[in-house]
């Protein structure tokens, strides 16, 4: 009897689950469930429910056991990778207040002005914590929950991670690994514990709404009965720490060492790899992260990676397949056609408030292959922006694996290899955060029970590159895109003036 272990992944735009046959290393079963998000007015605020989230992730695993019938006794742990900076808000009574701000979330752009002003601008914050107070991050939301709501923030007892919501649920233990707390603005990442000073100047009561922290390769608890007995499964089946979904999508794609880089295109873009020091950049655009295995992952983000396509295949009615054909269709450059992708403002470069823009229309270039290309090729430069601070910091890589949905698009992994100007290849699951998610559940066990166990081995037996995705850069075209990216970065500043000047 071998051991099963279910990863799920809770994304932006659905949850993902795969069970992991550990001895034989294959995928037994699989399941996703889609969700909406809440946009509020003005444009800028962007929530979900966690019920949402509950729900999905109670679809894909009750889809995934009775697809596995008897099997589902052999399932050992589940671990959970979340989107990152989420801010779900909990009463004495574990209930949720009010929707969860997520990462995309912009609204708290003056929030963020006023604690990085308290500390002497963002170099006095990155002093403090090793990260700018971004947007994105966690702890600005809560501040403009204090400011703009009250009544809900007074009858805040607690405050949770996507994913250490999902694992409340899973287990009834609240608590957060440093990994996707590293993502909250408060967490000091050189020592990994909370910074004070931050935390007091928010609230007085900030420090007190945090659960225990610790280690990210840890157990986190064991399922709760009565899920146990809705699923059908043994009565000791652990959940691991789980992790943000960039941390897992490391693991889930080999990327447990330094050298290796990853770049996910998921709603949003991603880049980053494992550093065995804090990589605390004086810039804040790479994000001085943690990992998910107690090392550090320097990253950068970008908002606008599927966001983007989505909206031109919804725009032209398109399904997927036809998005792919009329990008492929399109010649590189998409005869002038250059995308600001910056449809939910933008975290690389900073731009909270920041739109999209289409340049270099003329009569006869205005057509939809071109702007499915212009998007696709607009998403990847906003993420080529952020390659070049990595290169300045000395990660400079040759290869890039390439992981979440828009990865699944050969002709997208071509334009990313020329505008990246590095080859790249998918592994053989695009859901790199559900695999990491599995195998870091089925290594939290194994060092629980005192068994030899090692994450590089685990990884290199369990993650496999797909070879027949790679591809490599062309010479003429990393010529073109190389001028895209300067135009690109030139348009992008004229932007900035004309929108905050
Ligand atoms: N072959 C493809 N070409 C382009 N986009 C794709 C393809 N397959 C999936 N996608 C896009 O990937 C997105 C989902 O990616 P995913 O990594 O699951 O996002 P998230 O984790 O943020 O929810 C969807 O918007 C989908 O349209
Ligand atoms: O904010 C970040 C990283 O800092 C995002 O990468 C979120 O973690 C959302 O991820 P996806 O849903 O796009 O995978």
């Amino acid at each position: 009897m071998s051991s099963l272990f279910i990863g799920i992944d809770s994304g932006t735009q659905s949850t993902k689950a795969i069970v992991l046959d550990l001895e034989s290393g294959q995928i037994v079963a699989h399941a996703h469930r889609k969700y909406d998000l809440i946009e509020g007015l003005p444009a800028g605020h962007l929530e979900q429910h966690p019920s949402e989230w509950i729900t999905a992730v109670e679809g894909c695993i009750s889809e995934c056991v009775e697809h596995l019938g008897d099997r589902r006794k052999d399932i050992a742990g589940i671990g959970v990778s979340g989107q990152q900076h989420g801010l779900v808000v909990l009463d004495k009574d574990d209930q949720v207040v009010r929707p969860a701000k997520l990462w995309c979330d912009t609204s708290t752009a003056p929030q963020c002005e006023q604690i990085a002003h308290e500390f002497g601008g963002q170099p006095g914050c990155i002093a403090l914590a090793g990260n700018a107070i971004l947007p994105g991050y966690t702890i600005p939301k809560l501040l403009w929950l204090k400011q703009n709501e009250p009544q809900n923030f007074a009858k805040v007892t607690s405050i949770l991670l996507p994913h250490d919501y999902i694992n409340f649920w899973l287990s009834g233990v609240k608590r957060m690994e440093y990994g996707d707390a590293s993502g909250t603005g408060i967490l000091d990442v050189r020592q990994r514990t909370w910074n004070r000073e931050i935390c007091d100047f928010v609230d007085e009561r900030v420090l007190s709404m945090l659960p225990p922290l610790g280690s990210s390769q840890e157990v986190h608890g064991t399922i709760r009965p009565e899920l146990v007995k809705k699923w059908g499964l043994n009565d000791n089946v652990i959940v691991s720490a789980g992790g943000g979904d960039n941390m897992m999508g490391a693991i889930g794609t080999g990327n447990v060492k330094p050298g290796i880089i990853t770049a996910s295109f998921g709603t949003s873009g991603t880049l980053y790899g494992v550093a065995d020091a804090p990589v605390v950049d004086g810039q804040a655009e790479v994000a001085a992260f943690c990992d998910s295995n107690d090392l550090w992952l320097p990253l950068v983000c970008t908002m606008n990676v599927t966001v983007v396509t989505e909206q031109v295949r919804e725009m032209f009615g398109w399904t997927i397949p036809q998005l792919e054909a009329a990008a492929a269709e399109a010649l590189p450059g998409a005869e002038g056609l250059l995308f600001l992708p910056y449809l939910n403002g933008e975290r690389t470069p900073n731009l909270p408030n920041g739109t999209g823009v289409i340049h270099g229309l003329r009569p006869g270039n205005m057509n939809p292959r071109n702007l499915a290309r212009a998007a696709m090729e607009g998403a990847t430069l906003g993420l080529a922006y952020g390659l070049q601070r990595f290169r300045e910091l000395g990660m400079n890589p040759a290869e890039i694996r390439l992981t979440g949905g828009g990865s699944q698009s050969k002709a997208w992994r071509q334009l990313a290899a020329d505008i990246f100007n590095a080859e790249v290849v998918t592994l053989a699951t695009a859901e790199g955060a559900a695999l990491g998610s599995a195998i870091q559940a089925a290594f939290a066990l194994q060092k629980r029970d005192g068994k030899a166990t090692n994450i590089e081995e685990l990884t290199s037996r369990l993650v496999t590159l797909d070879e027949s995705t790679r591809c490599r850069p062309d010479p003429a075209r990393v010529a073109l895109y190389a001028e895209k990216l300067e135009q690109f970065s030139r348009l992008t500043q004229r932007l900035r003036e004309v929108e905050y000047l």
